[in-house]
């Protein structure tokens, strides 16, 4: 029941003003906050800001599981004494240098403005669309903080990854509700769920892939679905990113009309001595050069929803090095959905039907 201190006003009861705004902190409510959340990524190449930057990545326990008194001394030591200078050098290449950020962020930033667009046409005044980052800036703190801030009392939650990995959506999710717990009044909130399988995703990497495949005066003979990789164990242990993988490439290859000898799935990015998630892309490739005589091959790395220093440095340098040394002709490189309209469609849907329930 409201008392005396309530800042609620009372229609039927006029012997009880509301308290002034003096005497009461301002209290926005009423909106809808949908914070969409992608990894992050150093400010700049420095070495200082690519250490920082890797610190925190590569600190997260869930990207990293084992113990920390074994694996911090190794961390600290050795490997952030080296890699900020190589990952740096790396970046250094990929670097939006007009706008003094990396592709990933300038990607984001473009995706958040077309589908805080399609919301405010769909929804009007009553949503609020940001975007975050698990490791860097903008904080998932910050952010949260001024959607609560704003009013909103409601907050969808949608780490932009189209798969489930407990080193990419889980920790983000960690975060985002590490950040609700500091809130004095917690709004309500709920999380997107992987749409590796939704129909528009699919309609969206099937779209890129036809759009480059028109390019080619002679078309690729393999179409090579580069996902990220995650050590094997973690497959072990029950994390299902792995089959979420396998599936996207088979929904690809059923919509695009295709046997399984024009497309396979393959993991990249593989990090320190453990086995990851096979086969490696780098060694695939190659073998498809020399053992299978392809010389024309497509990339395409639909775990990213936006290119970064994985795609653009790593597939379009590194693994179409492999490639071309292998025998290897022709290297198409098929850019990630970053703002495509199709995936701005394809994410607003996934939003939409997140939504049923708090906003019709
Ligand atoms: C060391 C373990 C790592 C795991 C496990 C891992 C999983 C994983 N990562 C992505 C998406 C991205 N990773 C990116 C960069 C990146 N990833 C790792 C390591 C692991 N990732 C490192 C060390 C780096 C930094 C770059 C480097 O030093 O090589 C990025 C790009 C960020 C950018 O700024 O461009 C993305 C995106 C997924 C989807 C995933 C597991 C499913
Ligand atoms: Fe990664
Ligand atoms: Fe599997």
């Amino acid at each position: 029941m409201l008392d005396a201190t309530s800042t609620e006003t009372n229609q039927t009861n006029a012997v009880r003003p509301p308290m002034s705004p003096a005497d009461h902190p301002k209290v926005a409510m009423g909106k809808v906050g949908i914070l969409l959340a992608n990894l992050g990524t150093p400010d700049n190449y420095d070495y200082w800001s690519m250490r920082r930057y890797l610190n925190e990545f590569l600190s997260d326990r869930r990207v990293i599981d084992y113990s920390p008194w074994l694996w911090q001394p190794l961390l600290q030591l050795i490997i952030l004494s080296k890699r900020p200078f190589s990952s740096g050098k790396n970046y250094e290449s990929i670097w939006n240098h007009d706008k003094g950020e990396s592709p990933l962020m300038t990607i984001t930033k473009d995706q958040t403005a077309k589908i805080t667009e399609t919301m405010k046409a769909r929804y009007g005044d009553q949503v609020m669309v940001d975007f975050c980052m698990r490791y860097g800036n903008p904080s998932t703190k910050s952010k949260v903080r001024a959607m609560v801030d704003a009013g909103c009392r409601k907050i969808l939650f949608f780490p932009l990854y189209p798969h489930y990995a407990g080193a990419t959506s889980a920790t983000a999710n960690d975060q985002f509700f590490r950040c609700l717990m500091e809130e004095k009044w917690q709004p309500t909130a709920r999380i997107v769920d992987p749409y590796y399988e939704h129909p528009l995703y699919i309609e969206a990497l099937a779209q890129s892939v036809e759009r480059a495949y028109a390019q080619e005066e002679h078309k690729p003979e393999v179409l090579v679905c580069s996902y990220h990789g995650v050590p094997k164990r973690y497959l072990m242990e029950g994390d299902p990113y792995h089959c979420q993988c396998q599936k996207t490439t088979r929904l690809l290859m059923e919509r695009l009309g295709w046997d399984k000898t024009q497309i396979v799935t393959t993991f990249q990015s593989r990090f320190g001595p453990e086995e990851w998630l096979k086969p490696y892309t780098v060694e695939e490739v190659a073998r498809l050069a020399k053992e299978d005589g392809k010389k024309r091959i497509a990339v395409i790395a639909p775990a990213f929803s936006a290119d970064c220093i994985e795609t653009l440095e790593e597939i379009n340098e590194e693994i179409k090095e492999s490639f071309e040394e292998a025998g290897g002709d022709h290297f198409t490189y098929i850019p990630c959905l970053n703002d495509d309209d199709a995936h701005i469609a394809a994410l607003s849907a996934v939003i939409e039907d997140n939504l049923k329930g708090w906003l019709d």
